[in-house]
């Protein structure tokens, strides 16, 4: 019977896998195929990212997010960087990459790309620039640039375990995907949702429906009311709220189009809370999985039963991500 609760989302408990006894690491691999075949949503438990790094990462969030708009606005990117730095309240649009028409997004985020310095090994390749374009990190409050930086690291050692336990459980080997992550331009973002001072317009979400874009998103997230909400397959929309200390992890557009469809990246909104509940402010920090910009995504032999053909053309990993972030601008 269908459970009507959320419990749809399973947790799954990844530190036997991490651990690394055979046993143990086949039967998270099988745990997460499941959930990945079902929904394309999982909380997981057990993996080793550091609760320190994520809890000072949100404090000093939180008093950067509390600081008056000038302050903030000194951290908006310009040129090529357009994904990395600060951007304010309702000027982006995540249902648009979808090509919905709904008024911006009801959150303000800080946006880093990759730590380390890629730029020399794509000079030749112009496209590749904003991919790879240097970060603006705040630095105020005082040692926020390296909380951000240090969670960046911590969020990429746990992705890089998240892609081993994908890649076997689609029956690959278990480097298949960490090997295009060498020179990956995954993007962090932390995302502020503040109280609602006014009605929102008709439509607008504090983000809307859309599908991650890359591989795989990680996401943590502190509680407050207007949170985020997953699509089943039946088309209800359940909420996906992590205990403390787990994480929820969905799949995106690209492990959709590397897996022929028998993944899905799964539609996801945040929606909105009532006006002026003091309970309704709240904190997520993604970190969206992108592999190296010339990472060819085709579907991956497992996934192709004899004669079938794939239903996506062969895609670069960077002119993918362009695509879907052209369109989170223009309408936003
Ligand atoms: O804030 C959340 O819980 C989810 C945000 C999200 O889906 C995204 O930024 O892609
Ligand atoms: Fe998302």
């Amino acid at each position: 019977m269908a459970k009507t609760d959320g419990s749809e989302i399973p947790t799954i408990d990844i530190a036997p896998f991490l651990a690394g006894d055979p046993s143990g690491k086949a039967a998270v691999a099988r745990a997460v195929a499941e959930a990945c075949e079902r929904v394309g949503f999982l909380v997981i438990s057990g993996h080793g990212l550091p609760q320190e790094t994520l809890q000072r990462a949100i404090r000093l969030g939180m008093d950067f997010f509390d600081l008056p708009q000038d302050d903030k606005d000194r951290f908006h990117p310009t040129g090529a960087a357009r994904q990395r730095g600060y951007h304010r309240v309702a000027t982006r649009n995540l249902a648009s990459t979808l090509g919905a028409k709904t008024p911006p997004d009801l959150r303000e985020s800080i946006f880093l790309g990759p730590v380390d310095d890629h730029r020399a090994h794509y000079a030749a390749l112009a496209d590749a620039e904003t991919a790879y374009a240097g970060n603006t990190v705040p630095d105020v409050p005082e040692g926020f640039d390296g909380a951000l930086i240090d969670l960046y690291r911590a969020f990429e050692r746990l992705s890089r375990d998240m892609m081993r336990i994908t890649a076997r459980a689609l029956d690959q080997d278990e480097a298949a995907f960490v090997a295009l992550l060498e020179r990956h331009f995954s993007i962090f973002g932390m995302h502020h949702y503040p109280m609602l001072g006014t009605p929102p317009e008709p439509g607008q979400l504090r983000a809307g429906a859309h599908t991650d874009f890359g591989a795989m998103t990680i996401l943590a997230m502190t509680e407050g009311r207007g949170g985020l909400e997953a699509r089943l397959p039946d088309g209800r929309w359940v909420p996906v709220q992590p205990k403390p200390g787990e994480l929820v992890v969905n799949l995106g557009d690209m492990m959709q189009r590397w897996t022929n469809d028998q993944w899905v990246s799964t539609l996801h909104r945040v929606v909105v809370p009532d006006t002026g509940d003091v309970q309704s402010r709240r904190m997520s920090i993604g970190y969206f999985v992108h592999p190296n910009f010339d990472a060819e995504i085709r579907c991956v032999p497992s996934c192709l039963a004899p004669g079938e053909a794939p239903r996506y053309p062969t895609i670069t990993a960077g002119e993918h991500i362009r695509r879907k972030i052209d369109a989170s601008h223009k309408a936003a």
